[in-house]
């Protein structure tokens, strides 16, 4: 036998085996049609129980490679081997990875997603910019996404109902273990909605602390035709971070759960910080 034909064999064996496991989930999807997975609309996604998602993702990452089946799943359908994440911190199950939360804080201009983008380079962690998502969605034309530019241009706290299907949503398109969400929750209410809806708790906080005028210099000479990095609005947000989003940053201190970095440095200097403590994690990456 040729190493060509030995080569092609094995592909053949392969792909039977990823049709045989994309059967089999879609088969004990479908015979539980409690909770919709494939269609993850934010509306869909709010109801969603998020140890049902884990089953979800897995059979959806399938899916989709196989075909644009609509699956379907209760809780107690059991994990299939494929399924690699649960995004749930109640509803961890043996066999499954865990989903790992960073929350990313700090105020306007602090240099969160310069410090996200390189922790993705190196690590390939997913990054999830709140700002980011509510950004895309306020060009979607939708009442919706209308108020979300409306309130964003005034430097205001969006509902947590729009953020949070935004980030479900995200989350589970991206389908990895250890996920950054940078600039959430920004205040209680974010929170709270998000503990309850999700039941997820984060590992820990990355709070890159800044002075304001530091901050204030940063923003105005970004150059991203952003409608908020005007100096009046950038006060507002200053206030705003103040007010709603410090308590939230002293919530998660007193549960031991922030690591402060000095964000007033070269970014190379604040990523000597940030990085061992997202190294420590890898080793719990499965
Ligand atoms: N350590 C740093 N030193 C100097 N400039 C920085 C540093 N970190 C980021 N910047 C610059 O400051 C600006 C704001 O940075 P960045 O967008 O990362 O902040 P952010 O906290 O994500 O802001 P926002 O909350 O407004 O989205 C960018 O132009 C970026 O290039
Ligand atoms: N949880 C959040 C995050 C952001 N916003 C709105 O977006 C603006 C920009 O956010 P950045 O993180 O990119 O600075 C912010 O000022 C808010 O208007 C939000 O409402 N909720």
């Amino acid at each position: 036998m040729t190493v060509r034909t030995r080569l092609l064999q094995q592909v053949f064996r392969s792909l039977r085996q990823a049709t045989s496991r994309v059967e089999s989930v879609s088969k004990a999807a479908l015979e539980h049609p409690t909770v919709t997975l494939v269609a993850c609309a934010p509306q869909q996604s709010k109801r969603m129980p998020w140890s049902c998602l884990g089953y979800g993702f897995a059979a959806a990452s399938l899916v989709t490679v196989a075909s644009p089946l609509e699956a379907s799943c209760s809780p107690a359908v059991a994990a299939p081997q494929t399924a690699g994440v649960d995004l749930s911190n109640a509803g961890m199950t043996a066999g499954k990875a865990k989903l790992q939360v960073i929350f990313v804080l700090g105020g306007p201009g602090s240099g969160k997603g310069t410090q996200c983008a390189k922790l993705v380079q190196e690590f390939g962690l997913l990054h999830l910019s709140a700002g980011d998502l509510l950004r895309a969605h306020m060009k979607s034309g939708t009442p919706d996404g209308n108020m979300v530019a409306e309130m964003i241009k005034q430097g205001q706290i969006v509902p947590s109902r729009v953020t949070i299907s935004l980030l479900e949503e995200a989350m589970l398109k991206g389908g990895k273990q250890q996920v950054l969400i940078d600039g959430f929750p920004r205040n209680e209410e974010n929170r709270a909605a998000f503990e309850a809806q999700t039941g997820i708790e984060p590992e820990f906080v990355l709070f890159f602390n800044c002075p304001e005028a530091v901050m204030e210099k940063r923003l105005l000479g970004r150059q991203e035709g952003r409608t908020d990095d005007n100096i009046e609005t950038i006060r507002k947000r200053f206030k705003v971070f103040m007010e709603s989003s410090m308590p939230i940053i002293n919530f998660y201190d007193a549960k031991g759960r922030v690591r402060k970095i000095d964000a007033d440095r070269d970014p190379e200097d604040v990523y000597a910080d940030v990085r061992p403590l997202v190294e420590a994690l890898q080793s719990f990456a499965v």
